[in-house]
């Protein structure tokens, strides 16, 4: 009997059109393997059976759903202004409404972005930036003009900065879609695709299907990851030979890590991050074998795996997002608990699913990213700056000098939530992978090429405000961002849903935007009610006890740097908080970290000596 199903639909396929798929070359984002679910094994790797109605949804490659439904032009082609006009140009757009400069944060330090980029890492794809870096390098040339992928971003002769370079294209391929890649027919609107899987499950560190753990991860062995120790440390297993570090300078540089999912090589925050929790994992796992000695490397991993995820979605939840969004906004609106203890809101008749909009939001938070990553020893002394855009797809540079990142990520400012964005995110982004690039005209136009709707269809959505004109948006703006507007649009009605985040109002209580945190918050608690494992709940299959639960609520940023952090002997309490009054640093003997003895096994028989 077949296992296997459309990615698109669900619908169940015979074997034979499987064949005819992998004949096609179309098996991999067309098709997923489902073997049947049984409702009391816990979290799958590829997130297939999460929801046992709609059991291939959540599975890695699987349909995200629309908040709004599209807006687009004839043959699939992004919207026309409201008076039928083509879109003002994406470059022209974001230099005139966002300034390039440097404003530190007087509250947040560098781990906030660094953390959140290893977030983002579990559910979004990154095979449309490695189409236009590797692929479909050539937009800019006469080849991309024949090539339907590309849609590269003119920059005007009057552009601030190119003005003074003969840069006048910058590279850019269309997002991929179901319909392009042969999995739907092509008079549909183009859906995306996504490789990672939709909940919150670390398939970033344990990989998205069951084969590349084992290849990859498990070293089968005491619940442990395969590790090597090098310079006293515990690294993930590294590659030898070619690899995807490009950024590595051989002879001396050449470490690239082989885990699971290769995005632990891409941007600084996704690969130190990957790096502790891939030691925090080896030191649960240790933990719980030495008070279990009965459990086999099965039991050990899973459990390990079930922990660590745990930890850190708290971290993410209860103490990352209310920094932004305001604590008291996110009690208020069912996304995270006021009490310590179990809560279950699951509701089977919501498959577990990521909108378009919510990756795509994530993006707000490019005007945050600080491009100078500042690197001091553990007394606090500042050693030296590297920038942040070369040290993407090279890992061997953030190895060796992982003592000084660790210690800048708690001691750096985080660039302020404001207009200005970084110099680098703004004219580099991808160092020395591509010649140019800006990631805010990337995400303009990306905006558009996913044809999301018109800003204030969102406002709407989220808030019930009608607007009809620019008059309409004085609450939510101020009035020079108003006239910017303006400037850029001639009806609002035209404006993109980035270009509004980029310049609205923050939500009263946070430091996000009004539509940023809409469209966050309502997947954030949408992630919650669809995850049928999701870790508050005590009636699901490998439940937390009360006990354990309550030891997981004890995770921290600083706990996990206290644990597997390097070179961290001491830390400030709230980690994405600069030290301060209220905030001190002290040493990581006062950090709090799991008691494991919460998951001791009674019906491990007890040793001859009684212990
Ligand atoms: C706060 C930290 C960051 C967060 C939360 C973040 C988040 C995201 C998200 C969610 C996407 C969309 C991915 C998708 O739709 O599948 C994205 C795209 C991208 N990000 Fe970031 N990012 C961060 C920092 C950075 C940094 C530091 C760089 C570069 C050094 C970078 C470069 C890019 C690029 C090149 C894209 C693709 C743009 C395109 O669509 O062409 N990001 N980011």
């Amino acid at each position: 009997l077949s296992n296997y199903y459309e990615s698109y639909t669900g619908n169940k396929i015979t074997e034979e059109e499987y064949k005819q798929h992998v004949k096609r070359n179309t098996s991999f984002w067309c098709t997923v393997e489902v073997l049947p679910c049984d409702p009391r094994e816990g979290r799958r790797i590829d997130g297939s059976c999460n929801n046992l109605k709609y059991f291939t949804i959540g599975s890695n490659r699987t349909p995200t759903y629309r908040m709004l439904p599209a807006s687009y032009s004839e043959g699939f082609e992004p919207r026309l202004s409201k008076r039928g006009e083509t879109m003002p140009l994406a470059r022209a757009v974001r230099t005139n409404i966002l300034l390039e400069g440097h404003v530190p944060d007087r509250q947040f330090t560098q781990m906030l972005t660094h953390f959140l980029v290893f977030i983002v890492g579990d559910f979004v794809s990154v095979q449309d930036t490695i189409n236009y870096v590797l692929w479909t390098p050539y937009c800019c040339t006469e080849k991309g003009k024949s090539d339907y992928m590309c849609t590269p971003n003119s920059v005007p002769n009057d552009d601030p900065v190119h003005r003074f370079s003969n840069v006048r294209c910058l590279n850019m391929t269309r997002p991929g879609s179901y319909q392009r890649n042969g999995c739907a027919p092509n008079n549909t609107v183009p859906e995306r695709t996504i490789s990672g899987t939709p909940s919150f499950d670390l398939s970033n560190i344990y990989g998205n299907s069951m084969a590349s753990l084992n290849e990859k991860g498990r070293l089968f062995e005491k619940g442990l990851l395969k590790y090597e120790i090098e310079d006293g440390k515990m690294w993930p297993p590294s590659i030898k030979g070619p690899n995807l570090c490009y950024a590595n300078q051989p002879p001396r540089e050449t470490r690239c890590h082989d885990t699971p999912e290769r995005g632990s090589n891409a941007i600084v925050g996704a690969n130190i991050i990957t790096i502790w929790i891939w030691r925090y994992h080896n030191a649960i796992a240790t933990a719980l074998a030495n008070i279990n000695p009965c459990w086999n490397d099965e039991r050990l991993f899973f459990t390990t795996r079930e922990i660590v995820i745990a930890a850190i979605i708290q971290i993410f939840y209860y103490e990352l997002l209310p920094l932004m969004m305001g604590r008291d906004n996110l009690i208020r609106d069912g996304v995270i608990s006021p009490d310590l203890g179990f809560r279950d809101i699951y509701d089977s008749n919501y498959a577990p699913q990521i909108s378009l909009e919510y990756p795509f939001a994530w993006r707000w938070t490019h005007t945050i990213q600080e491009g100078n990553i500042k690197m001091y020893d553990n007394k606090g002394y500042h050693l030296k700056d590297m920038k942040l855009v070369n040290m993407t797809l090279r890992t061997a540079y953030v190895v060796e000098n992982i003592d000084g990142i660790t210690q800048g990520a708690i001691r750096q400012p985080m660039a302020k939530f404001d207009k200005a964005v970084d110099f680098d995110m703004a004219e580099v982004v991808l160092g020395p992978h591509q010649y140019a690039s800006d990631v805010f005209t990337s995400d303009l136009a990306k905006n558009r090429y996913f044809f999301l709707a018109p800003y204030i269809k969102y406002r709407e959505y989220c808030f019930g405000e009608r607007i009809r004109s620019f008059d309409d948006l004085v609450h939510m703006f101020d009035p020079d961002s108003i006239e910017l507007l303006k400037e850029s649009y001639k009806d609002v009605e035209d404006i993109d849903l980035i270009a509004g985040m980029w310049l609205e109002k923050y939500i009263p209580g946070g430091t996000v935007p009004g539509t940023f945190y809409c469209i966050i918050a309502q997947q954030q608690l949408r992630s919650v009610v669809s995850d049928r494992h999701w870790y508050e709940r005590p009636n699901r299959p490998n439940a937390f006890t009360l006990d354990q639960l309550l030891e997981i609520r004890k995770s921290s940023m600083a706990g996990l740097l206290c644990a597997v952090g390097d070179s961290i002997t001491e830390v400030q309490p709230h980690a994405f908080v600069r030290a301060g009054p209220g905030n001190e640093m002290r040493d990581c003997t006062q950090i709090k970290q799991l008691n494991m003895l919460a998951w001791r096994d009674k019906s491990c028989r007890v040793n001859q000596w009684g212990k």
